[in-house]
């Protein structure tokens, strides 16, 4: 059984820009046991109050599947293991499982420690050996192994038998500089892992962009205890991403793991939730458990998916929790028409309907400047326009819109408008911060009374972009909303070269989206 050691709450955040709170580590701890990882490296309580804190809190939680790690260094040189503060803190934090790093690279020990390489290995195996007479697990973070291994192999391993010799439970290769290649991993795990009696663990860091498949192929090699972080948090480029590794080795190599197909399926929701917590967008091409990873734009793929889901997926996106996503664009086919609608809850009869026309009208308009991969409602606004099943709302008559500014004071907008609705003339007129938001109110105030629900319709996000710079002030722009009405959420385009334009059309989508999902 191989055994999988989240670092997520200590090596990851240790990525620059993260600083989780430990209300944050405590709900990240429920999350990973949840999923059914082996280990949850809590934090370093030798470190700060933060740390301390999460490991009295985290003792009142009742876990499933994880044990709670704390985490720290060997002594201090030159001083016994009793009289250091940081394996005290350890055995302070009430942990049952600690992990020490120790340093297994002459260079760090000389130059770093600033220590004889002889008062290194006495560091190592003592402090292993005080935890474990303690009565803790202890794990051995052999930091730099490989790098050390390629300077000197022989002290590298004589590092290795120390821990061993001080009763560690695993001895953990760290690629700490994340430099290492992986035929260098297999090959240097082949010369060792027979001079050694204790189970092998690998923490790989990402600096190559190979740290997944370092940590495969330590698995290949014969580790049994794979370190990561989720989405690959951590210090510069990250740690070895465990939402990758877990289900390559799940649903790939078909290996043993104590995460079972249900709490497979909570990867995705998992992941997202560390980068949410983290304040951080999760990353959309994320293998397996980004929003891309199983996103389909071209038509020729979509079409194939369509008859047969594995042309162009390797797994079910089910399996890890993520779903299929279909992208309406200049680069669709009908497939993609038929696939959104239906998704949409639209059945498209081929017959009444000319796909071809709708597919020609939407290529037409991606190249004016729409964009409708962020604005389905406007693509359900013209799909329902094409199959005869769109009602408009209001007729326009005219709106104008006049921004005054006045010595250093703020500008003020005023739009009127005047639309006519079922029959009825209405003329309004509202003032905003800006045109837009004038438009929006004077828009909204004129309709309200004939469609009350726009009262619970919101604008969420506005976003411009200019289309074509070198046209300087001339450029097209493209709008895109996003409106809400605390249930959904939808997003509608715009595009023209006037600013007011696009935006207006934006507006009025997601306006007519809106209260058409009223009605449904
Ligand atoms: C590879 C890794 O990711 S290891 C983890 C790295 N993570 C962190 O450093 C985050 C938490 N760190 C901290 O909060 C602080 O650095 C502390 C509390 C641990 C130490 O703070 P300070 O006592 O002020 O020391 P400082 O950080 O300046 O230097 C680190 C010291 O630890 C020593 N040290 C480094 N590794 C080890 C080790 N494995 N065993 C013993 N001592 C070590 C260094 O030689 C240095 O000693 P010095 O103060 O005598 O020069
Ligand atoms: C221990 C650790 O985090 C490293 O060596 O990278």
């Amino acid at each position: 059984m191989l055994k999988i050691y989240d670092t997520t709450l200590r090596d990851g955040s240790q990525q620059e820009g993260i600083s989780y709170s430990t209300e944050d580590k405590i709900n990240i701890t429920k999350q990973l046991d949840k999923l059914g990882v082996n280990y949850i490296e809590g934090g370093w309580p030798g470190s700060n109050p933060k740390d301390i804190e999460y490991f009295k809190r985290v003792q009142d939680l009742e876990l499933k599947n994880a044990k709670v790690t704390a985490f720290g260094s060997t002594r201090r040189a030159n001083l016994t293991p009793h009289e250091d503060k940081n394996l005290n803190a350890i055995l302070d934090s009430g942990v049952e499982v600690a992990t020490i790093f120790g340093k297994a690279w002459n260079l760090h020990v000389t130059d770093a420690l600033e220590t004889s390489l002889e008062e290194n290995l006495r560091m190592v195996e003592s402090s292993v050996s005080y935890l474990k007479e303690e009565g803790l697990e202890v794990h051995f973070d052999a930091e730099h192994f490989f790098d050390g291994y390629k300077a000197d192999a022989d002290y590298a391993l004589k590092v290795l038998q120390a821990a061993q010799r001080g009763g560690a439970d695993s001895l953990v290769l760290c690629d700490t500089n994340g430099g290492s290649m992986p035929f260098e991993i297999r090959s240097i795990i082949k010369q060792i892992e027979s001079q050694l009696t204790t189970p092998l663990g690998i923490h790989a860091h990402n600096d190559s962009d190979v740290a997944v498949a370092n940590s495969l192929i330590a698995v290949e090699s014969g580790v049994k205890q794979i370190q990561g972080t989720l989405n690959g948090y951590g210090e510069r480029c990250g740690n070895a991403n465990l939402s990758s590794i877990i289900p390559n080795l799940k649903l790939k190599y078909n290996y043993n793991l104590e995460i079972d197909d249900k709490q497979l399926k909570y990867l995705t929701e998992v992941s997202r939730y560390a980068s949410e917590v983290a304040n951080l967008t999760p990353p959309t091409h994320q293998p397996y458990v980004g929003d891309s990873a199983f996103a389909h734009k071209g038509g020729i793929h979509v079409s194939a998916i369509l008859k047969e889901p594995e042309t162009y997926e390797h797994i079910e996106p089910e399996l890890v929790g993520n779903k299929r996503n279909v992208l309406v664009s200049e680069l669709s086919g009908k497939s993609n028409l038929i696939y959104k609608a239906e998704e949409l809850g639209i059945k498209l009869n081929q017959e009444t309907t000319d796909l071809r026309q709708v597919l020609e009208q939407i290529k037409e308009l991606e190249h004016q400047g729409y964009h409708f991969e962020g604005a389905e409602a406007s693509f359900e606004l013209l799909i329902a326009k094409a199959t005869g099943t769109y009602n408009k709302l209001f007729e326009l008559e005219g709106v104008r819109i006049i921004t005054e500014k006045r010595g250093e004071l703020a500008p003020v907008s005023e739009a009127t408008i005047k639309v006519r609705i079922d029959g009825q003339r209405v003329h309004t007129a509202a003032e905003g911060n800006g045109p837009v938001n004038a438009l929006d109110s004077a828009l909204r105030k004129a309709l309200v009374r004939f469609y009350p629900c726009l009262k619970e319709i919101h604008l969420i996000d506005y976003k411009v972009r200019v289309l074509d710079g070198n046209d300087g002030t001339e450029a097209k722009v493209r709008v895109l909303i996003e409106s809400g009405d605390g249930h959904n959420t939808w997003g509608t385009v715009g595009a023209s070269t006037n600013i007011i334009e696009a935006s207006w059309q934006a507006l009025v989508d997601s306006i007519e989206y809106g209260v058409r999902l009223k009605k449904q």
